[in-house]
């Protein structure tokens, strides 16, 4: 735990600057580099606290992985090249580390023993393991298998016909990842689309894989092919930058190859919506993402309604475009968000405390909350909960507090953003 003392902020925000890589795409490249067969090369992969619990457990069975800062060389050693590790995995505070990874072990062959911090304790592994049984997985643990710590006993799987009960990209992943190995098809299925970086790679990798509107289907093979992978910006940490610009009078701001694909842009579309002077250029695709520059500007904004399809599109940002919510006029309302409630802590209470503490009007409801704006957001003391995006939004709302605001921990924002308060001081000087 390490305390910071945020003071306000009299001047606008101005300047370039690039995001480390995009999270979930840095997860997925160390997984499938170490499943290949070869080198694979990774470039601007984010090196946050989460991703290399993915490195670490990889390199406990026996991959060889480079890292020199934002760059990763992946000695991948087939699908069925992986040792049995001798000690216990940690995935630390990594839901997606920790979903992905059961996928994949429930169909190597060998014992694994998982385990996670605090809060990934709490966070319900059944909506994988459920699925993952059905292909003929063999789980162990708390809840009949509901939470880490979790023993699994690699099986021959079989592929399965499966509809996401839950609006989740790590759920769909393990499926596809236990797919790979599976005898026979695996399909899945979901209601409203999730992001699919697994799909892309999987493609990339040269898995035998098609997805169409709402499923898709993966036959397991043999091997994959190493390829070199181009991480874009994380839009969701960006987020916070173009929120930040978007609320400090007078500022303008661009972020370089920020992530642009479809299934994670929700919050530029929110921003469109509230009023925000919000631009994209420069689009390009590279390993299967599309990336680009945003710029943004200082506006008037008004509330808006967020709810059904967008959601899985913006549900890590949710708590920085409630900060924004408190600067718009009126109300805003988000709906359909329950998923907040089993992130690294409860969101939506965690948002509504720390906003409220600030002199925000926000209420929560079962599944989002209300804000109703503008209002004159005053200093005072806040929790991060031990949660990376509630730290960065406590800090981003010191930009246009009036007094002091003192976060009782910022050493958890390295989860996904070690660089966040460089990039802030970049901005503000
Ligand atoms: O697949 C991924 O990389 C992620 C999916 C989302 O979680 P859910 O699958 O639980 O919605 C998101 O909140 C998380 O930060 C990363
Ligand atoms: C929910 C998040 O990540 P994870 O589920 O991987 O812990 C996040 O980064 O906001």
């Amino acid at each position: 735990m390490n305390e910071i003392k945020l003071t306000p902020n009299s001047k606008p925000l101005s300047g370039v600057i690039e995001v480390p890589g995009d999270k979930s795409i840095s997860h997925r490249a160390v997984i499938l580099g170490s499943l290949a067969k070869g080198t694979t090369k990774v470039t601007h992969f984010l090196d946050g606290e989460d991703c290399m619990r993915t490195v670490h457990a990889f390199q406990a069975m026996g991959v060889s992985i480079e890292r020199s800062d934002s760059t990763l060389l992946i000695e991948g050693r087939g699908i069925s090249g992986l040792n049995e590790p001798t000690v216990p995995l940690y995935f630390g505070n990594s839901g997606t580390t920790g979903r992905l990874m059961l996928g994949l072990l429930a169909g190597l062959p060998f014992f694994t023993t998982v385990y996670g911090d605090e809060s990934l304790s709490k966070r319900p592994m059944d909506r994988v393991v459920d699925p993952l049984r059905l292909m003929g997985a063999s789980f162990d643990g708390r809840g009949h298998g509901s939470y880490l710590p979790l023993s699994i006993r690699g099986e021959n799987l079989k592929g399965i016909d499966y509809t996401l009960p839950v609006k989740s990209a790590q759920v769909k992943s393990a499926i596809l990842l236990a797919g790979l190995v599976a005898d026979g098809e695996t399909q899945v299925t979901e209601k409203t689309n999730t992001r699919d970086h697994t799909e892309n790679m999987l493609q990339a990798f040269g898995a035998d894989i098609i997805s169409n509107e709402n499923n898709t289907t993966i036959t397991s093979k043999k091997e994959l092919s190493a390829t070199d992978v181009y991480v874009p910006g994380d839009i969701s940490s960006a987020a916070f930058f173009l929120v930040a610009a978007a609320i400090v009078p007078n500022s303008v701001i661009t972020l370089k190859n920020v992530g642009l694909n479809v299934t994670r842009t929700g919050i530029i579309d929110v921003l469109t919506e509230m009023g925000a002077s919000i631009q994209v250029t420069n689009q390009r695709t590279l390993s299967g993402e599309l990336f680009g520059d945003i710029h943004v500007k200082y506006s008037n904004l008004h509330g808006i309604t967020i709810e059904g399809e967008i959601i899985p599109r913006l549900i890590d940002e949710i708590p920085i475009i409630a900060l924004l919510a408190t600067q718009a006029s009126g109300a805003t309302v988000i709906r359909n968000a329950e998923e907040l409630r089993v992130k690294e802590t409860d969101r939506i209470a965690a948002v509504v405390d720390v906003l409220s503490t600030l002199g925000a009007s926000v209420e929560a409801t079962d599944d989002g909350m209300i804000i109703h704006g503008k209002t004159s957001l005053k200093g005072g003391a806040v929790s991060s909960y031990n949660d990376h995006r509630i730290a960065m939004m406590a800090a981003i709302s010191s930009l246009v507090a009036t007094e002091e605001v003192i976060l009782d921990d910022k050493d958890c924002i390295s989860i996904s953003y070690p660089t966040f308060f460089a990039d802030l001081h970049d901005v503000m000087s």
